[in-house]
């Protein structure tokens, strides 16, 4: 993971195609990125969860009602992999960002680099970092939520699985729901492989109606693990207070 930079992320992030993931974000509020990191990354980054010096804080999330399960707050500076991940796809959604926002009238514009737009959430007061690795056990589970941590807000995140499906682990399917105005919700179930990347609304997506576009909230979660052992890491984008 170290030893060869990121030139190999750099490679894979050549060959996405942001049209497709801009169209999926548009149509349904996510999009797969098929085989972002490979295998040997993310063994690596899985095997991180085991040393506690790389991490800010550790939440166990039944305390806290937000299901069954762990992660951990990557302290700052981020490992090699997680800082490159989250500069070198952030120029790549900002403009779909921008895009959104302008839709739904709402007024913050994201700047080109993401470190122009962490610089914006340090000065006001949100300085911790929010990317994490997370540990599901069997009988774990990720309630729905929405990764909101202070005013400032990128309206995208991206969770890529580490772990390998039906090898390391069965169940645990990346969950998400679409709340519709005055209309039922709607879900759609992302099912990674491992090294795939999903990105996904954070909070609130425009979707174009007849009469113009209106808003949509969002929520993810992790349905339960049936056995072994998952581990995902992701990537917000704002920071924290
Ligand atoms: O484990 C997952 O697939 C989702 C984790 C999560 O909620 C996140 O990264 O924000
Ligand atoms: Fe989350």
């Amino acid at each position: 993971m170290s030893g060869r930079g990121d030139g190999g992320l750099a490679q894979r992030l050549v060959a996405v195609d942001w049209q497709e993931v801009s169209d999926g974000l548009n149509y349904s509020g996510c999009a797969v990125i098929p085989q972002l990191l490979m295998p040997q990354d993310c063994q690596a980054l899985a095997a991180l969860y085991a040393q506690p010096e790389v991490f800010r804080s550790r939440i166990v999330m039944q305390r806290h009602g937000f299901g069954n399960g762990e992660y951990q707050y990557f302290g700052y500076p981020l490992p090699d992999l997680v800082q490159g991940l989250r500069t070198s796809v952030y120029p790549h959604l900002a403009p779909m960002a921008n895009r959104w926002y302008e839709q739904m009238g709402l007024q913050p514009r994201f700047p080109a680099e993401h470190a122009d737009f962490v610089a914006r959430c340090h000065a006001a007061g949100q300085q911790r970092p929010t990317p994490l690795l997370v540990q599901y056990e069997a009988g774990d589970y990720n309630c729905l939520h929405q990764d909101l941590y202070g005013e400032h807000v990128f309206p995208l995140q991206m969770v890529v699985l580490l772990a390998q499906p039906g090898q390391d682990f069965t169940g645990g399917e990346l969950v998400l729901t679409e709340q519709r105005p005055r209309m039922q919700s709607r879900v759609e179930v992302l099912a990674l492989r491992q090294g795939d990347a999903a990105v996904f609304a954070v909070q609130q997506r425009p979707v174009q109606g007849s009469r113009g576009s209106y808003r949509v909230t969002m929520r993810h979660g992790v349905s339960r693990i049936r056995s072994g052992r998952r581990h995902t890491l992701g990537i917000i984008f704002h920071d924290a207070t």
